[in-house]
């Protein structure tokens, strides 16, 4: 069996429960981890079978993951892909910077490969991308999330978080002013409305709720297909309430996919 070898960005909330779920996987194996050069040492002591660098390794890699951070995306996922590696994102509410959807583009073309964004934490993504084929008319989309989620936010500004008593709402405008502002809570918002109507027409509303436990993301779309409404109630990770565990899972997915003679 051919092993794909794995270059993982980013050993966090996400990057360190990746790594655990393909531990014992026998078609895939990390066999790099990128971290910032300040975190190449402790790194190495969690994952000690894996070479650890500030950089993607220019050769030996044939899959690219990323999930560390918008900033990631230009640092290591355009090179990789201008060298011919796909990459696969989590990060998506990166490509609300203007320009780099299409610097993406142009890398995985020159490098003659394919940048594949995650659905991460939301649901729906293929059914929102199908009915934009025939049309759609509206998406609009909401994430609640606890107020500690919030935390290290502009949702801080003016609010005491742990005051709340209840729901609030700290953003309504478009994805890509959701994606920009809320670069570790919004990717959810720039995934649905890269799926459907672009990031300047996609109504969010972004909440603090009190009276929730879990990231709750909820899609309205219409549009000639008809009509959904889907409401997700993700557990978040322990190790970071801003991060639903499901897209962790959705990244193990698309690796795996990779692997697999029968994807779905
Ligand atoms: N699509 C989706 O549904 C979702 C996407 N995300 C995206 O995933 C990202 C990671 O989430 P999570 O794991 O919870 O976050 P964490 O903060 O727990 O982990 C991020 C990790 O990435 C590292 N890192 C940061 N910047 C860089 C960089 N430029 N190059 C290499 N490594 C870097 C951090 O290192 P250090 O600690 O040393 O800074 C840390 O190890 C989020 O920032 C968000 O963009 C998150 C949730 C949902
Ligand atoms: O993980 C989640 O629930 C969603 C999230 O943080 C994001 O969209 O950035």
């Amino acid at each position: 069996m051919t092993v794909l070898r794995v270059a993982l960005i980013g050993c966090g909330a996400i990057g360190t429960s990746v790594l655990e779920l393909l531990k014992s996987d026998t078609a895939l194996a990390v066999v790099a981890i990128v971290v910032p050069e300040e975190g190449v040492a402790a790194a190495q002591k969690a994952a000690p079978g894996a070479q650890v660098a500030s950089r993607v390794p220019a050769s030996g890699i044939d899959l690219v993951v990323e999930t560390a951070g918008h900033a990631a995306i230009e640092e290591h996922v355009l090179p990789a892909l201008a060298r011919g590696t796909p990459c696969i994102v989590a990060s998506v509410g990166a490509l609300s910077a203007a320009g780099l959807a299409e610097k993406l583009e142009a890398a995985a073309v020159a490098g003659r490969t394919q940048v594949q964004l995650i659905a991460g934490a939301i649901g729906a993504i293929d059914a929102l991308a199908a009915a934009r084929i025939g049309g759609l008319d509206s998406v609009r989309y909401t994430g609640r999330k606890p107020p500690q989620a919030w935390k290290g936010t502009p949702a801080e500004q003016g609010r005491d978080l742990d005051a709340l008593t209840q729901e609030t709402v700290i953003f309504e405008g478009s994805a890509r002013e959701a994606a920009k502002l809320y670069p570790k809570n919004a990717n959810v918002a720039a995934t649905v409305s890269l799926a459907g109507l672009g990031l300047d027409k996609t109504l969010v509303r972004l909440i603090a709720d009190p009276a929730v436990a879990e990231n709750v993301h909820t899609v309205e779309a219409e549009g000639a297909f008809g009509s959904f409404a889907l409401t997700m109630r993700n557990k978040p990770l322990a190790a970071n309430p801003k991060t639903s565990a499901l897209t962790v899972y959705s990244a193990v997915r698309a690796l795996r996919n990779r692997a697999a003679a029968l994807a779905i």
